[in-house]
């Protein structure tokens, strides 16, 4: 078994988690410690700021030089250099997701895709004395694949004992579903926004990060109307593979007219949108799961949850039924991956990207002693 370190750092931009993972690439010898390092609120805005001019400085070929991109991505990587000192245990290999800032894998056969994430591999690995393995996406996105998600495979590894066919389903900034069938085939994609313009709301209605346990959404209704044209989102139909940019909703949320709605209705909408998404993206599957297993933040969301339960026909709960932990799990998801990368193991299959068959990627950097 090796010993790996997984960082993560979603789409919410609130931080980075850090997990310790014993394991081959094909199973989890032993779970170890996790913790998050929460992005001063600074980073935060610097990030939001990156995301929301990336398409321009990408269309203009001046992203990779983007002084303000090289800051960022600086002081990112310094913040993941303290999660695993901060985490104090000795491993062979950390896997470093590194910060998404753009995402646009190609639309046809032919087109050339872009995923871009920022981080800094070699100032990682001089500060850690660990070999990092990084790039996880762009070999898929080169071979004509979505690029993401990249956990199925490690959701699979976790669900090896559960009955089937199972959805895992992951609320970040984004959502994506991994479905498994009774012979661990996967089928996975990104459902559409979540916690994401909810966030946005929060902060334009309550000057709050996010609308906690819900209250806001929780004391609203949703809006039919709203609801209704974006729910004609071609995105909802499109068949997978698909996956998404953080963004790239935001347009038609403000053709919507959401942004006219009460905080709490409009909260109340984007909960209920999402949970549309969720449903959307069952009607996709091969069968229908058994149960529903919800991991990232949004599982806290006590609005999200009943929308999505009221949504979907099976149970739906929190991946700690399972007695796995749903605020570290992408970031383990990376220390497996990573161990992936060094035993040569696929990442990314037909059914989770797109990839034309089973695809290693990611790159490696040595140790320095
Ligand atoms: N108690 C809570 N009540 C409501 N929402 C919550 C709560 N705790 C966390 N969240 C939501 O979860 C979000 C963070 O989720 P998470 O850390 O899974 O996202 P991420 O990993 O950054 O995103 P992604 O998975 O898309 O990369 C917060 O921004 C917030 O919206
Ligand atoms: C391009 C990118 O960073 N995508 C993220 C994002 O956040 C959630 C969803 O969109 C998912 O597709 C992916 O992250 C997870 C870790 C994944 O690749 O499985």
């Amino acid at each position: 078994m090796l010993r790996t370190i997984g960082l993560m750092s979603g789409t919410s931009l609130d931080g980075v988690d850090a997990a310790y993972v014993e394991t081959d690439g094909e199973r989890v010898g032993r779970f170890g410690p996790s913790l998050t390092i929460p992005y001063p609120p600074a980073l935060r805005r610097d990030l939001r700021a990156l995301l929301d001019a990336a398409p321009g400085l990408h269309a203009e070929g001046r992203l990779a030089e983007d002084p303000g991109m090289l800051d960022c991505a600086h002081r990112l990587t310094e913040h993941h250099a303290e999660a695993v000192e901060k985490l104090g245990l000795p491993a062979d290999f950390i896997g470093f997701h590194g910060q998404t800032i753009l995402h646009r894998p190609a639309t046809r056969p032919g087109e050339r895709g872009h995923t871009w994430q920022i981080g800094e591999p070699t100032l990682l690995a001089r500060r850690t004395g660990v070999e990092v393995v990084h790039d996880f996406r762009s070999a898929d996105v080169a071979a004509g694949g979505q690029g993401a998600p990249l956990v199925p495979v490690f959701h699979r590894v976790l669900a090896e004992a559960l009955p089937k066919p199972v959805a895992i389903l992951n609320l970040g900034g984004v959502g994506n579903v991994t479905w498994i069938g009774p012979d661990g085939e996967l089928m996975a994609f990104d459902t559409g926004p979540a916690n994401g313009p909810l966030d946005d709301w929060a902060r334009r209605s309550l000057g709050q990060d996010y609308d906690r346990d819900g209250r806001l959404a929780l004391a609203g209704q949703a809006d039919g109307a709203v609801l209704g044209r974006l729910m004609a989102h071609p995105y909802l139909d499109a068949p997978p593979p698909k996956s998404l940019d953080r963004l790239d909703f935001d347009q038609a949320l403000r053709d919507s007219g959401a942004g006219a709605l009460s905080p709490a209705d409009g909260a109340a909408t984007l909960a209920a949108f999402c949970a549309v998404c969720v449903g959307a993206a069952a009607r996709h599957f091969p069968d229908p799961p058994i149960q529903w297993l919800v991991a990232g933040g949004g599982r806290r969301n006590p609005a999200l949850m009943k929308a999505l339960s009221s949504m979907l026909e099976a149970p739906v709960r929190p991946v700690e039924v399972a007695g796995w932990d749903g605020d570290a799990l992408e970031a383990q998801a990376f220390g497996v991956l990573a161990a992936r990368v060094a035993r040569g193991l696929p990442l990314t299959f037909p059914g989770t990207t797109g990839a034309p068959r089973p695809m290693t990627g990611g790159q490696r950097v040595p140790a320095f002693a």
